[in-house]
């Protein structure tokens, strides 16, 4: 593997000084914890505004972002470092190509993560979506077939377009709230994931707005409607997923080919074996000898035997 061009984080100078002190003191928290290095997998369907948030998280741009789909077929990865502390980024090409899961890119993404490790799953989707559907559940399933249910503990949902004003008299919170339910269902589902996994370890959901209209309070800081600054809340989550206690996921070759068919119940053989002796064939080779023992023999077997004299 070609080695990764590591550039200094300079973007973090762009946020605001309120931002990047907080941004550092979770850098420092994480390295407190011994974790000097965290990579983070961006996916999610096209259009849903990975490239954005990706460049709104290193403060400059480095995935580029179109308004129409996408014909990068390939992932990036940017690695930034600051302090002792490295980031690496992976974005990857929107799941779903003419209504259906885009295996071919999926593929590509495996192979291009092949011996790197994840730390974080950023699943990209819109606030202002207004229903999920078969579709979203494919794509998670995807995702969870291609790198395992551990995948989500691991997961972070980031809803893009979080400046949105709510149809039908809605609150922004109650809207959120709604979306993120829907959302978290199609994760349960299409993740294979027990309602109380799911509870011990909560999927959490962050808003963000990659949009340069995105509002800011006094200090500068990007804020959401319901006044958060996202982008340390962002990170402070990524930073909470990371130290959860979980597994980060290894991609190795084992983990792109999936389950060997051939190795399957390998392990039941012997048992079978065991089963088939004892259970079959022991017993018809018993039954075999009883029945030899008591057959009678025929005349002429004993007359050769000289023992049927008296009868003839
Ligand atoms: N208003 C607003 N627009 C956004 C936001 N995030 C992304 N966009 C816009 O949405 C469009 C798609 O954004 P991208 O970042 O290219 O989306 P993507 O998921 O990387 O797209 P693909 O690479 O095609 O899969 C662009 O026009 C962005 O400017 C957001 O938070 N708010």
């Amino acid at each position: 593997m070609a080695a990764q061009l590591i550039r200094e984080w300079s973007g973090i100078q762009q946020f605001p000084t309120a931002t990047q002190t907080k941004l550092l003191e979770l850098l420092g928290k994480l390295k407190e914890e011994n974790v000097s290095t965290v990579t983070i997998l961006v996916m999610g369907k096209g259009g849903v505004g990975k490239s954005s948030t990706v460049n709104s998280l290193l403060g400059e741009r480095v995935a580029a972002v179109s308004a129409f789909q996408s014909e990068a077929m390939r992932p990036i990865i940017c690695s930034r470092a600051r302090a002792g502390f490295t980031l690496n980024i992976i974005d990857t090409p929107g799941l779903v190509e003419g209504g259906f899961v885009n295996e071919h890119a999926l593929e590509i993404i495996k192979r291009f993560l092949l011996n790197k490790t994840i730390d974080i799953l950023l699943y990209v989707d819109r606030l202002d979506g207004y229903r999920v559907d078969n579709l979203d559940r494919q794509v998670i399933k995807a995702i969870t077939d291609s790198f395992g249910k551990g995948i989500w503990q691991r997961g972070l949902v980031v809803l893009t377009h979080a400046q949105l004003s709510p149809p039908d008299g809605l609150s922004y919170d109650e809207f959120f709230s709604r979306r993120s339910e829907a959302l978290l269902k199609v994760v349960r589902l299409g993740g294979q994931i027990r309602r109380q996994e799911l509870e011990a370890r909560p999927v959490p959901f962050v808003l963000v707005e990659n949009s340069g209209r995105c509002n800011t309070n006094d200090i500068g800081e990007k804020i959401l409607p319901n006044g958060t600054a996202w982008l340390p809340e962002l990170v402070k989550t990524i930073t909470e997923v990371v130290l959860n206690g979980s597994k980060p996921i290894l991609v190795d070759q084992k983990l792109i080919e999936g389950p060997d068919p051939n190795s399957k119940g390998r392990f039941l053989i012997p048992f079978i074996l065991a089963f088939q002796y004892f259970l079959v064939v022991k017993p018809i080779k018993g039954a075999i000898k009883g029945d030899i023992a008591r057959e009678s023999k025929p005349l002429w077997e004993l007359r050769d035997l000289g023992l049927a004299k008296r009868q003839f």
